[in-house]
C-alpha cells in the first residue's frame, strides 16, 4: 500500500529517484534500529519519532526492531565514556542509527574527546558516515514564520553536502601548549583529495536529482586547504563529465556564502562543504524554514553500512524537560531514515505528508510561532502533542486510502 500523498512534501521530490542509490537496506525483512536518545531535548523527540515510525512501520508491513543504546552525557554519566564499545558494535550491526541530540551545560568542562560531542564525532567516524545530507526546505505553510521576508526565502530547498569527517573537527595535530610564557590552543585544518572527491561525487550524484547546481563553499581566498578543496572539486566536476550532464560547478567564499543564504537563497540547489563551514552554514539555512527544530539530516557512508540519522539541531538543554521541543527535525529525520537507509521511500512519504498535514492545520511548536502574522490561525502545542497529531494524520490517511479502490 502507498499514500501517493495528496501532499508532496518538499524533501520527497528529489529523494525519491535516489531511494536506490544510496540505501542499504533492501525490502523486506526485519530491520534493526538502534536509537541513541543522547541528552536535553533528545528523549523528547526520540519518543515522538519512533510512535511515528512504529505506527507507519506496522501499516507498510514493514518489521522494524528498535534498540536503545546510550551516547552523550548519558552514556558518560552511565559507563564513564561518551560512546561506549557496546553502543558502536551495536551501530555497526544495524540497519541504521537514529539519533537525538548530545550535550549539556554538566559536561561542559570535559577535554573534547571525553565530552558527549566527542562522542558523536567517534560514531561519525567509526560508522565512515564521511556523506552529511541537510535539506533546507521551506514549505509554504512555513513561508511567515521565518524572520527573513517571504519574498525572498518564497520555494527555497536547498541541500548542504557537507563532508563529515575529516577537515578541521579530525586534523593532527590538536591541543594546547605554552609558547613564550603564553597558552595556545591549535586545530588543523586538513583534506585529502580523497576526501574530497569521495563528497564531491555525492554532491554531483544529488545534484542530477535536483536543480544540477553545485556551489563548491571554501576559504580559498585564505586558506590551502580550500585550495586543494576547490582545485579537486574542479577535477573530479571534469573528469566525471558532469557537464554533460548538465551540471553546473560554481565557487563562492564561506564568508559570501553566510550572507548570500540570507539575501538571496533561492539561488542555491546544492551547496557542497566541508565540515566546519557546512556545519555553520546549516544551522544559518535553518533561519529561512522558520526554526533550526525543523532541519533534518542524513549522515550516509558507503553502501552497504548504516548511517546516522539525526537532526540538525543540538540537545536544546534551555528548553529540556518542559515538553515544548520541535520533534519535526527528528521526525523528518526518521523519514530520512526510511528513503536512505531503509529502502522504505512510501515510508517516508507517509511521514513527510504527516508533517506537511500537522503545519497546513496550523499546529505549531513555540519555537516556529514567534514570527507569525498577527491574526494567524496558528495552534500552539508542545512536543508530545505534536507526536499526537502526527499519529491522527498517519491514521487519517490510512483510512482514507483503506477505502480506495485497490
Ligand atoms: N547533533 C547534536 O547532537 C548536536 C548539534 C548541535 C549542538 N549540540 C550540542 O547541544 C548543546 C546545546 O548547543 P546549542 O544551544 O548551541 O545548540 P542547540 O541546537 O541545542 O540550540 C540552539 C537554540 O535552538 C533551540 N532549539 C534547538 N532545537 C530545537 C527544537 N527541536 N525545538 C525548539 N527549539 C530548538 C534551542 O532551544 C536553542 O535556543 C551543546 O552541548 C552542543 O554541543 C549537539
Ligand atoms: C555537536 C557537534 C559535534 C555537531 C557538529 O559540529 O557537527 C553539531 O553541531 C552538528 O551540527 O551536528
Ligand atoms: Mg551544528
Amino acid at each position: 500500500m502507498s499514500s501517493h500523498g495528496t501532499f508532496a512534501f518538499g524533501l520527497r521530490r528529489y529523494h525519491h529517484a535516489r531511494a536506490g542509490v544510496l540505501a542499504r537496506a533492501s525490502q523486506g525483512g526485519t530491520r534493526a534500529i538502534a536509537t541513541l536518545p543522547g541528552d536535553g531535548i533528545g528523549p523528547e523527540i526520540m519518543d515522538v519519532a519512533v510512535k511515528v515510525l512504529e505506527i507507519v512501520g506496522e501499516a507498510e508491513g514493514v518489521d522494524l526492531r528498535f534498540e536503545e543504546h546510550a551516547i552523550g552525557g548519558d552514556a558518560i554519566d552511565k559507563t564513564g565514556c561518551p560512546l561506549p564499545d557496546e553502543t558502536l558494535a551495536a551501530c555497526k550491526e544495524s540497519d541504521a542509527v537514529l539519533l537525538a541530540a548530545i550535550g549539556g551545560y554538566k559536561w561542559d568542562n570535559l577535554s573534547s574527546k571525553d565530552r558527549p560531542e566527542g562522542g558523536l564525532l567517534q560514531l561519525r567516524a567509526g560508522l565512515d558516515c564521511f556523506a552529511n545530507l541537510r535539506p533546507a526546505t521551506l514549505e509554504d505553510e512555513l513561508l511567515e514564520g521565518s524572520p527573513l521576508k517571504p519574498d525572498i526565502i518564497k520555494g527555497v530547498d536547498i541541500m548542504i553536502v557537507r563532508e563529515l569527517v575529516g577537515g578541521i573537527y579530525f586534523g593532527q595535530p590538536r591541543g594546547f601548549m605554552d609558547e613564550e610564557g603564553d597558552r595556545a590552543g591549535y586545530n588543523t585544518m586538513v583534506y585529502k583529495k580523497s576526501e574530497v572527491e569521495r563528497i564531491a561525487r555525492v554532491a554531483f550524484e544529488i545534484a542530477k536529482q535536483r536543480k544540477g547546481r553545485i556551489v563548491s563553499v571554501d576559504k580559498a581566498n585564505v586558506l590551502e586547504v580550500s585550495q586543494l578543496w576547490r582545485q579537486t572539486v574542479a577535477d573530479a566536476f571534469e573528469e566525471d563529465g558532469c557537464s554533460s550532464d548538465g551540471l553546473e560547478l560554481a565557487n563562492m567564499y564561506v564568508d559570501n556564502c553566510a550572507m548570500q543564504l540570507c539575501s538571496n537563497p533561492s539561488q542555491f540547489d546544492v551547496i557542497l562543504t566541508g565540515n566546519i563551514f557546512g556545519d555553520i552554514l546549516s544551522d544559518q539555512a535553518s533561519v529561512i524554514t522558520g526554526s533550526l527544530g525543523m532541519l533534518p539530516s542524513a549522515s550516509v557512508s558507503s553502501p552497504g553500512k548504516p548511517g546516522i540519522y539525526e537532526p540538525v539541531h543540538g540537545s536544546a538543554p534551555d528548553i529540556a524537560g518542559q515538553d515544548i521541543a520541535n520533534p519535526l527535525g527528528m521526525v523528518l529525520s526518521a523519514a530520512m531514515m526510511c528513503r536512505y537507509g531503509l529502502n522504505e521511500p512510501e515510508m517516508a512519504d507517509i511521514i513527510e505528508d504527516a508533517v506537511k498535514d500537522v503545519l497546513a492545520k496550523g499546529y505549531r511548536t513555540g519555537d516556529l510561532m514567534g514570527s507569525s502574522p498577527p491574526g494567524a490561525e496558528l495552534i500552539q502545542v508542545g512536543c508530545t502533542q505534536m507526536g499526537e497529531l502526527l499519529l491522527q494524520s498517519i491514521a487519517e490517511e490510512e483510512i482514507k486510502l483503506s477505502f480506495m479502490p485497490k
